[in-house]
């Protein structure tokens, strides 16, 4: 298979099948977080002509993109799958460069892209509706489903492959037509992904990307009346103004947010697990996961031992370039986002958290022009502290010492979020209690709190969602609406 890869990374909007300038001209120029003196590559600053034209162009593919077979819009996406895999290191790499995540990490994501697209693809040839028996005997009865027209899809920088894909691959087998706009910290690598849909072939217009600003591109897909579903993942604040005015026009929306998701670790778990589990769930990706574990509730009876282990492997933990062999953590996405982990950090301390380990921005050994920051851990956290209720979105760890189940529980659920929760136990009776009390929507037991699969529901309970799920058949839910039909 012959692949065209853009070696320069730099890209403009692709709308109406063929990669366009912004009107304005304008471009942003995207730093590797890892030293911001690397210029990864550019995308077009966009304005509101450029969304709007690209909302022409997916009104008219609509039509025709929804008249084909689910098993033809399969097929595109299969060859998509098939691109994306041919040029998964390149991307991965530019993932990497590009909002820090490490190197092997990045081609768990890329691969991972190219599963959904695959499962996505295979859904164009399964069934859609139920027949349900009619009282007129004479009648047919059944339900079909018929996609929503245009969606808006709109997501953060921390899986730059995977977050678009789930999104948008559900959207188009589904048979709608797609404006993106990526979180401009991954859009260059969003824009390889891009990429690969534009190599493979779908009708122009089917799907489009826009790049720039949240509050003008993000904005203009809230308010566009030709839009009717927007599906987005990022934060609370920006997600809740999403849904308002999506609600406030009758648009469908979905809205995935934050987390602050606690590990609960019982007096009978395995601990070596447990602690594994606690520094792979809470430190990959430098902690820049929505479902990455924040607060790790420990039973009286084994605190300091865990606390000890988990301390010894910390300290062993590699910070650096993601693309350097045995970095085993990144730096945060920008300095923005450093900024704010090293303001939780002071605000810890401020609030009587005792600091265990890190805590400090690194600049020596090759980071002195990258936003590092050491793994950090805490102890004496209250669930009154502000590093125990706000989402960080950084490598830093609370611990919170309780003398029951029943109290761990209590605590694990004392925020606002509830996206995704594990607990260590060996016993069946805790695991029960945590599966019935435990107030998110992914609960994982002698698992990390982070990990999602793509063919499971994925969303959160409380404010970490509005309530929807997506990924799996629950896509489905979303990107269509139900038809009942009643022949006679
Ligand atoms: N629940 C999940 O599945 C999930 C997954 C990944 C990330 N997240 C969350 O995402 C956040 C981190 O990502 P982020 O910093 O990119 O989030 P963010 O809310 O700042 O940005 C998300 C997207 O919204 C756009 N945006 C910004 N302002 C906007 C506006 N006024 N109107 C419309 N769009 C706007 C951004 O450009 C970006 O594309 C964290 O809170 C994290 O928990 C959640
Ligand atoms: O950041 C949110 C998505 C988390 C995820 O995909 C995972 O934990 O695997």
């Amino acid at each position: 298979m012959t692949t065209k890869t853009n070696q320069t990374n730099q890209y403009v909007n692709f709308i109406n099948g063929e990669w366009v300038s912004a009107v304005n001209e304008e471009k942003i120029v995207n730093y590797n977080p890892a030293n911001n003196e690397e210029v990864v590559g550019e995308v077009a600053n966009s304005s509101e002509e450029d969304l709007n034209k690209a909302v022409r162009s997916a009104k008219t593919a609509a039509k025709g993109w929804k008249g084909r077979s689910g098993a033809e819009r399969g097929q595109y996406l299969y060859k998509v799958a098939d691109i994306m895999e041919s040029r998964l290191e390149e991307i991965a790499e530019c993932m990497t460069r590009e909002m820090g995540k490490t190197y092997p990490e990045a081609k768990g994501e890329t691969a991972r892209g190219v599963a959904i697209l695959r499962y996505y693809a295979g859904e164009g040839m399964r069934a859609v509706g139920d027949v349900i028996p009619s009282t007129d005997s004479d009648a047919l009865m059944f339900t079909t489903r018929v996609p929503l027209g245009v969606v808006g899809v709109i997501t953060p920088w921390n899986f730059p492959v995977a977050i678009p894909i789930w999104k948008s691959a559900p959207a188009l087998i589904y048979g709608n037509s797609v404006v993106l706009k990526p979180a401009t910290e991954g859009a260059v690598t969003c824009a390889k992904v891009i990429e690969c849909f534009a190599e493979a072939g779908l009708p122009k217009g089917v799907v489009n990307m826009v790049t720039g600003p949240g509050s003008v591109i993000g904005q203009a897909i809230a308010e566009h009346p030709d839009i009717h579903g927007i599906t987005f993942t990022g934060s609370n604040q920006v997600g809740k103004q999403i849904g308002h005015e999506a609600l406030a026009r009758g648009a469908k929306y979905q809205l995935e947010m934050g987390g602050k998701n606690p590990v609960i670790v019982t007096e009978d778990a395995d601990l070596d697990l447990a602690v594994d589990a606690t520094i792979s769930g809470g430190l990959k990706s430098t902690g820049q996961k929505c479902t990455a574990t924040s607060r790790v509730i420990l039973l009286d009876g084994i605190y300091d031992k865990f606390k000890e282990r988990l301390l010894e492997k910390v300290k062993e933990i590699s910070v650096g370039n993601g693309m350097r062999d045995g970095s085993w953590m990144g730096p945060c996405v920008s300095e923005r986002q450093l900024e704010n982990v090293l303001y939780y950090i002071q605000k810890g301390e401020e609030e009587g958290g005792q600091l265990l380990a890190g805590g400090k921005q690194l600049k020596d050994d090759g980071r002195e022009k990258g936003y590092f920051v050491e793994p950090t851990v805490f102890e004496n956290v209250n669930s009154e502290m502000t590093i125990a209720q706000e989402e960080i979105f950084g490598p830093v760890l609370a611990l919170m010492k309780v003398d029951s189940l029943e109290e761990a529980l209590d605590l694990a659920n004392d925020v606002e979020y509830g996206l995704s929760a594990s607990i260590f136990t060996t016993n069946i009776q805790q695991m029960l209690s945590f599966i019935k009390d435990m107030d998110a929507g992914l609960v994982r037991i002698n698992a990390e709190s982070a990990g999602v699969e793509l063919q499971a529901p994925f969303g959160g309970m409380k404010q970490s969602s509005s309530h929807s799920r997506e990924q799996g058949q629950a896509a489905k839910e979303f990107f269509t609406s139900i038809k009942t039909v009643f022949v006679k």
